[in-house]
């Protein structure tokens, strides 16, 4: 049993790998087209000091937007400032210290974040760690379910009201979350989303990237029935040659450096769904779905599961403390 439940998660991720793997052989990129600029808006990119968070920032600044890095390494951070500044766009980037394994990290950056009075119209959450060996956050989750999703999940949460203060019926503020192709090989344990009865890696980074396309859902439908001008879509990037695969054992790092080399994206291209979530015209009032290579694509047949989405985002509020508002009475 223990055996199983060790192989059966790494299995799953590198079918779903292959898979995406072959798409890409045959597939070209999606090229990003040309956007109207976007002045005056404003963006927090988190995660995007590097990879494909960088190119996100980057681009995003390009088309006139003021976007805040969100990172947990202010070096990096500032660094990323100074390279985006040294392009000369027409937008304004700057760096905000934000650490998505610490709750009170969270709160702290939204905290500062609301005292510059700034608008927010796109939140993008990007930033992620994969297959870290057993580890805690600060507040004592698994370390992918704690950082990747619950993180993302409060940082929502506590901005979704000056999300809904800047969005405009014709021009919403948009959320965009970047699960995973592994999504398709995860399994939510609603009974263990610490992984606390066996820690497997791989099973716990799907269950995180699964967590995020339940969240974006769930959310989306909360969000429509508000009436809120505010949309939600969940981005699933490709397979992308960044740091993300440091974690791998030495073995699979020395076989995937020949098949990345081939096959893999480049971080600006596997940051062009995001992107394309976050600016396209044609996406406007657009939300609830999965985009992969700049389309709307089906999830996996649990993302779907409506009583699923509930009982993880309750779970989820308790887990941070929040009080679920939307919640329907039952
Ligand atoms: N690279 C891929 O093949 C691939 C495939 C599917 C999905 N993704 C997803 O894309 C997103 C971006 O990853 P990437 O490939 O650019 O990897 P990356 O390692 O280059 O970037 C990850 C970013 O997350 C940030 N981060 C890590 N821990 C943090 C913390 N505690 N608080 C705040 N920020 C933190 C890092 O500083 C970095 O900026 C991730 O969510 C990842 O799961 C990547």
């Amino acid at each position: 049993m223990w055996l199983v439940s060790q192989i059966l998660p790494v299995i799953r991720l590198y079918l779903v790998g292959l898979k995406v793997l072959l798409y890409q052989l045959f597939n070209k990129s999606f090229a990003l087209p040309v956007f109207p600029k976007q002045n005056g808006r404003v963006a927090i990119v988190t995660g995007g000091a590097k990879g494909m968070g960088y190119e996100t920032a980057r681009q995003l600044t390009s088309l006139g937007m003021h976007v805040v890095i969100a990172g947990n390494c202010e070096e990096e951070g500032i660094a990323a400032v100074k390279k985006i500044q040294a392009e000369k766009h027409e937008g304004k980037v700057d760096f905000q210290y934000l650490d998505l394994a610490s709750l009170s990290s969270v709160r702290q950056f939204v905290q500062k974040f609301k005292d510059r009075g700034l608008p927010l119209h796109v939140l993008v959450n990007n930033a992620g760690v994969m297959l870290v060996p057993e580890r805690k956050t600060e507040d004592g989750f698994e370390l992918h379910f704690g950082l990747n999703y619950l993180g993302h999940f409060l940082l929502t949460n506590l901005l979704l009201d000056t999300l809904k203060k800047s969005g405009r019926p014709d021009s919403c503020a948009r959320i965009v979350t970047v699960s995973s192709a592994t999504h398709y090989g995860g399994v939510i344990t609603l009974e263990d989303l610490q992984s606390r009865s066996c820690y497997c890696s791989h099973g716990a980074y799907s269950q995180s990237k699964l967590a995020l396309v339940l969240f974006t859902y769930q959310l989306q439908q909360r969000l429509t029935s508000g009436g809120f001008p505010v949309t939600a879509n969940a981005v699933d990037p490709g397979m992308v040659n960044t740091d993300l695969y440091e974690n791998l054992c030495s073995l699979a790092q020395l076989a995937k450096r020949p098949v990345a080399w081939l096959l893999f994206r480049t971080p600006a291209q596997g940051a062009s769904t995001t992107i394309y979530a976050a600016a396209a015209p044609e996406l406007e009032g657009v939300g609830g779905c999965y985009l992969y290579n700049g389309r709307r694509t089906q999830s996996s047949d649990a993302s779907y599961n409506e009583d699923l989405q509930a009982k993880l985002w309750r779970q989820s509020c308790a887990l941070v403390g929040l009080q679920d508002e939307g919640r329907r009475a039952d």
